[in-house]
């Protein structure tokens, strides 16, 4: 059997699966550790038999992992260790091609088979996306030391944005300097939006380059896209992920200058530079060591609307109105720039997926434009398997829509679509 591995290394998760590799890519196995960024990691596995039924599955079986490469080992011995009937593969041989989603990858507009030269030139990119590119590229050089026989493709998240209009990536800064150091807004989480992209457009009954969407993906880190005909012309993540919304760790976008007043010296490196990834302390305070840990004390967003919303504890419902709040303002401007044409605001990630409540106070915020929530469908949106679930009010004009995102299953389709 011959079979493609996705391998999707998130800011504070990694996500693995594995396909069949065939025109349908059956799902043989899919898998995560999440928790990376907390003391507790976690698990979630399930395998299926040719014919689609569950030979084996876990759910959030705690474990111990302290890194996203070690993620990727204790997956791949997961898969290598398995006896008889539990066996996925004759052998990991049978990996024909493993996918890697890679965050950062400049301007290039599509997938690149991983030389030595392709390596090294995103290992480059890596300070760009210092909670990204360094991790996933350690799981290329695993799978490289370890599955000798499978080739590497990395799949960027950028690549989705280079449709974005020039007046709307240049940075109103000097230009010569913008070109020297190929400063621009790039984008990320393309993967997603492309995902989204087709899932939304079949669900519609229309052409992809018929769509005309606001997408949210709202995880560990979170941004908006403002999507015509099913190209991406505005999107919030910047020339890293770190501008626009607030994330997990991250601070999202607020006033340059403040940096300077937060620390004395945030120019200097910080002491969680590597030889391989040079990061300031700047960088270190704005990606690390804010958004929702330093206000609430937790990167779990779950966790928080359960304390404002459950316990109506004050910090935790300043998070989650900060969080609706930013969210709201994105809608709002991309309604101005597709120029009124949205026909879905779109929800997506583990936030966007998850979070009924943050669907409702996002709503909420923006109903003068012609959105709304049913209440019913959007309490049960979460337990659906189906990859796009309405939760508009019925005979809106306008759709809300929930998304099961799947980034892995995106780079598959792309493989197929390619015949890499
Ligand atoms: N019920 C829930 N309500 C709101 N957020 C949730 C819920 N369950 C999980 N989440 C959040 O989803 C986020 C993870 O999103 P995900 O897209 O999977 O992460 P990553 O960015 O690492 O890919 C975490 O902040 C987690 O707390
Ligand atoms: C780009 C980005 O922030 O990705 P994630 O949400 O997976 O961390
Ligand atoms: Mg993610």
């Amino acid at each position: 059997m011959s079979a493609i591995l996705c391998l999707n290394a998130g800011s504070s998760s990694v996500k693995f699966s594995l396909y069949r590799y065939s025109p349908e890519a059956p799902l043989l196995l899919a898998g995560s550790i999440s928790g990376l960024t907390t003391d507790h990691q976690y698990l979630t596995y399930a395998s299926y038999k040719s014919s689609g039924e569950v030979l084996e599955s876990i759910k959030n079986e705690e474990i111990d992992c302290p890194d996203h490469d070690s993620a990727f080992k204790v997956f791949m011995e997961h898969l290598d260790s398995k006896e008889g009937d539990k066996r996925i593969l004759d052998s990991l041989d049978d990996i024909y091609v493993a996918c890697h989603r890679i965050v950062h990858g400049g301007a290039n507009p599509r997938p690149l088979l991983i030389t030595e030269d392709v390596y090294h030139e995103l290992d480059v990119l890596s300070d760009l996306a210092p909670l990204h590119n360094q991790r996933a590229l350690d799981i290329v050089h695993s799978c490289i030391s370890r599955l000798k026989k499978t080739k590497n493709v990395a799949f960027f998240d950028s690549s989705f944005h280079m449709t974005i209009p020039r007046h709307v990536y240049t940075y109103p800064i000097d230009l010569d300097v913008q070109k020297r150091h190929q400063i621009r807004k790039y984008g990320f989480h393309g993967l997603s939006y492309a995902f989204i992209t087709h899932e939304t457009a079949d669900f519609l009954g229309i052409d992809d380059s018929d769509l005309n969407v606001i997408a949210l993906h709202l995880g560990s880190g979170a941004s908006a896209c403002a999507i015509l005909n099913g190209k991406s012309i505005n999107t919030s993540m910047g020339l890293t992920p770190l501008e626009g919304l607030p994330g997990a760790t991250r601070s999202g976008s607020l006033d340059p200058s403040l940096i300077f007043h937060y620390h004395s010296d945030s120019s200097r490196m910080s002491t969680a530079s590597s030889k391989d990834m040079h990061l300031t302390i700047a960088e270190d305070i704005l990606n690390k060591k804010s958004g929702w840990q330093s206000i609430t004390g937790t990167t779990d967003f779950g966790l928080i609307t359960k304390r404002a919303v459950e316990e109506n504890d004050e910090v935790a419902k300043l998070a989650f109105d900060m969080f609706a709040d930013r969210v709201s303002m994105y809608v709002g401007q991309y309604w101005v720039a597709l120029q009124g044409k949205a026909v879905a605001l779109v929800f997506a990630g583990g936030i966007g997926e998850k979070g009924k409540e943050l669907r409702t106070a996002v709503i909420g915020k923006v109903s003068c434009l012609g959105f709304t929530i049913d209440e019913e469908l959007n309490s049960v949106a979460s337990r659906s398997s189906d990859v796009v679930f309405d939760v508009s009010k019925k005979d809106a004009q306008l759709k809300t829509l929930v998304v099961q995102t799947d980034e892995q299953l995106q780079m598959a389709k792309e493989v197929i679509a390619a015949r890499l």
